[in-house]
């Protein structure tokens, strides 16, 4: 590959970007400054819960305010949060050649639709990060859990192909699908943990390892399967348990929990969601683009989602309460005791 650029160095764009440039392909970083100040003085260093020790020196880091005028990169990884696309998109428009495929790395299912509506030029993945990445210091970013990266795409998409080969040097499996939609799906169930996760104040560990917050995870989940179902939408699994058994295994007494979810569990002590991340420092969260897009789809149905929709309001309300929820509070918020 001769070039790859990611737009939104954050935690997702500098870990993939990362690695992708580790794997020899040249990449560039469009951030903005408080990040790129951190990489020119630190340089990047990634690290994950397997003994990932890379850095890459400051000097052989290629980092923009905007996507660089003239650029013609084989692949762009999109890694802005949901609420950013569309301003995003329309930068990438404005200066890369028509046809260039970009990769949407974010959560939620409507992103790479977005974008594709705002700029129809440049040819839009959806993709799925499933793994928790997580800022330890200006420039180190680290890997909290495992997992495989997914996009929609097919072996003959020459960029793709090419990224996948990259990233296979790095020990990272990229899988491509036709559709991704199930996947998407699958991933925003999982998803429905950020607002609990952020809500508790707590790292994602230990937020799952108090029943009353996975009970609160397991009714969203239920409530979003059974829209899903109504919909005839198909779901993805993407942990070892299909999603109606996972949502058993959430209710689950702490101890048995333990046992039985051991493989879940496996995360580091300080990895906390990305929305936990951005009600930290008091950014515009991604719920719509989570909850809010069930409670969409139960509006698509002529039906409701009281509890994605109370969820939302929750997350919503954080600038005013600023304390976390125990777990008591929350099932109480939800009306679930
Ligand atoms: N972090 C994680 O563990 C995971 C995240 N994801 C998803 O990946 C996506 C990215 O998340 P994450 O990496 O955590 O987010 P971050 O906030 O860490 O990174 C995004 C960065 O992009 C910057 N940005 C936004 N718009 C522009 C622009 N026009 N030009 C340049 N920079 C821009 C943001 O700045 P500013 O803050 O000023 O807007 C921010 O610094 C989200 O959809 C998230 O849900 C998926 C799986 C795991
Ligand atoms: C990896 C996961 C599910 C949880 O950290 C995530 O997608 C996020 O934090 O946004």
């Amino acid at each position: 590959m001769t070039g790859v650029l990611v737009m939104g160095a954050g935690s997702v764009g500098c870990f993939i970007g990362g690695l992708t440039q580790l794997a020899g392909v040249p990449v560039h970083f469009v951030g903005r400054p408080r990040v790129l100040t951190g990489l020119r003085k630190n340089g990047l260093r990634l690290t994950d819960q397997n003994g990932l020790d890379r850095r890459i020196p400051a000097l052989d880091l290629r980092l923009h305010e905007q996507p660089p005028a003239g650029l013609k990169p084989d692949l762009v990884l999109l890694c802005v949060k949901s609420g950013a696309t569309a301003e995003a998109a329309t930068a990438l428009g404005l200066t890369l050649p028509q046809g260039t495929p970009v990769v949407s790395l974010q959560n939620g299912v409507a992103n790479a639709e977005l974008a594709r509506a705002t700029v129809p030029q440049l040819h839009w993945h959806a993709g799925m990060v499933p793994f928790n990445i997580a800022e330890l210091a200006p420039g180190h970013y680290h890997r909290g859990t495992d997992g495989s990266l997914a996009a929609e795409g097919r072996a003959s998409d020459v960029a793709l192909a090419a990224w996948q080969t990259a990233l296979g040097r790095m020990g990272m499996k990229l899988h491509l699908h036709e559709d991704l939609a199930p996947v998407q799906w699958g991933k925003l169930l999982l998803n429905l943990n950020n607002p609990v996760n952020a809500l508790s104040g707590r790292p994602l560990r230990a937020q799952l390892l108090e029943r009353g917050y996975r009970r609160a995870l397991a009714a969203l989940q239920q409530e979003a399967l059974d829209l899903l179902d109504a919909a005839q939408r198909p779901v993805a699994q993407l942990t070892p348990l299909p999603p109606r058994r996972l949502l058993q295994v959430l209710r689950l007494p702490t101890p048995l929990f333990r046992l039985v979810a051991a493989r879940m569990l496996r995360i580091d002590d300080e990895a906390r969601s990305s929305m936990a991340d951005d009600l930290a420092v008091g950014r515009i969260t991604e719920i719509d683009a989570l909850c809010g897009e069930i409670v969409r789809l139960a509006q698509g149905l002529n039906r409701q989602a009281p509890l994605n929709a109370r969820m939302q309001a929750l997350v919503q309300a954080w600038p005013k309460r600023r304390r976390p929820h125990s777990p008591a509070e929350l099932l109480r918020a939800l009306g679930l005791t």
